[in-house]
């Protein structure tokens, strides 16, 4: 007679060793569905031409069955049409549950240098003129929604230790979606790494069911009960809001609607909180109707999905011209897509938002708004600035919101 105890998977390795043995170099992922650290390259995954990530994964991860027990996919794409990505099937993979939250009392330390140097691009003014021009266009019925980032650049007096920024934002959000991703490019003076906190799962895949949670329409977190109560009543109230996450929610219904037989979708978005903020949440669920189609990888999904209308706009294709229009700086791998994928589709991917680019003292880190008619270009500005807060505290930078006006 087998013992029910027994036949349970448990996993190898506790969550806590695994964040503790990431370094530079090895890949990252945790998240309230577990923890997944690769070290090592079995092998380079590139969708060249207009072959999918996802049939390149597949093909990958067909060629390393026979090699490695349990082979998966792991990395990054970038935000644009062929961006940057950095996917690889890993050497080792080690597994492990969710983060736990730390002990109460457990010492917030932060991750960084002392001395911080911030330049913003484009300035907080042009933003919000950029913001104003893309009112315009969504005036004149050109577009519906369009979603603007806005970039720091930061330079510290010593190198960035990622492992402890790794930390230090796990730490602050065992729930988030933490990674550390190596995307060093050729040029780099040293490793480069994408390195985040998203509170925003794009899809994960687990047998033939799926769910996505798409986030749209914001209010800074006050830290305050009465006036986070406040801010909840009024984000949950709003017109404006509901409207730029309407968009997202149907674009992604939509979509995963053509994978499923059955799916999911809730009348009404949630507020869902991070330390820093809250959002109107909607969590979609479905079940695949050909799991077994190598189409249906949850990488597959994730390309499908891409870009949802939480980092770019409706309709896609203008909201992405503006975005290059508009936008100064390059979005590189920010507003993209982040995770892993296994041999039989499995996995889970989110959206590359709440991260940096660090390479030795220098940090790049975006934050974007959702402008819809109706949204007011300070309030927008104020948005994106209360974004940087993830990063921005997980690094050490004390007040960057005086540092950026001084910059
Ligand atoms: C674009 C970002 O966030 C996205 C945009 C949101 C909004 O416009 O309200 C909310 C959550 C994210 O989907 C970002 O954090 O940079």
């Amino acid at each position: 007679m087998s013992s029910p105890v027994l036949d349970r998977p448990r996993p190898a390795h506790r969550a806590a060793d695994l964040l503790a043995a990431y370094l530079p170099g090895s890949f990252y992922f945790s998240s309230p569905r577990g923890s997944l650290l690769a070290d090592g390259v079995h092998s380079f995954v590139r969708a060249a031409g207009r072959r999918s990530h996802a049939r390149a994964a597949a093909e990958a991860l067909d060629a390393a069955a026979g090699v490695l027990a349990e082979p998966v996919v792991a990395g990054a794409i970038g935000f644009r049409p062929g961006a940057a990505s950095s996917l690889v099937v890993p050497a080792v993979v080690r597994r492990a549950g969710a983060p736990e939250a730390p002990l109460p009392g457990a010492a917030p330390t932060a991750a960084g240098p002392a001395t911080w140097t911030v330049t913003p691009r484009p300035a907080p003014d042009a933003y919000a003129d950029g913001v104003r021009r893309a009112l315009e266009l969504i005036g004149g019925g050109d577009l519906d929604k369009v979603v603007l980032a806005r970039c720091l650049r930061l330079t510290a007096d010593a190198p960035v230790p990622v492992p402890a920024l790794l930390a230090g934002l796990v730490r602050a959000d065992p729930a988030t979606h933490a990674f550390a991703v190596d995307v060093t490019a050729p040029g780099d003076p040293a490793t480069r790494t994408l390195v985040g906190a998203s509170p925003e799962l794009l899809v994960a895949r687990r047998g033939d069911r799926v769910v996505a949670n798409p986030l749209a329409g914001s209010r800074p977190r006050a830290g305050d009960r009465a006036v986070d109560r406040e801010r909840v009543a009024e984000l949950t109230a709003s017109e404006k809001d509901r409207d730029e996450h309407a968009h997202v929610a149907a674009q992604v219904a939509e979509v995963l609607g053509r994978f499923c037989g059955e799916l999911h979708v809730p009348a009404e978005p949630e507020v869902v909180g991070t330390p820093t903020m809250w959002h109107l949440s909607s969590r979609i669920t479905g079940r695949l109707a050909d799991p077994a189609d190598p189409g249906s990888s949850s990488l597959a999904l994730a390309e499908a999905l891409h870009p949802t209308p939480a980092v770019c706009g409706v309709p896609t294709a203008r909201a992405r011209d503006t975005i290059a229009a508009l936008e100064p700086e390059d979005r590189g791998y920010y507003a993209g897509l982040v995770g892993w994928t296994g041999l039989g589709g499995d996995g889970e991917w989110v959206v590359t938002i709440r991260s940096a680019e660090v390479c030795d003292r220098t940090v790049r880190l975006f934050a974007g708004a959702g402008i819809v008619a109706g949204s007011d270009p300070e309030a927008e500005l104020a948005e994106t600035t209360a974004k940087f807060a993830t990063m921005l505290r997980a690094l050490g930078v004390r007040d960057a919101a005086a540092a950026e006006g001084a910059a």
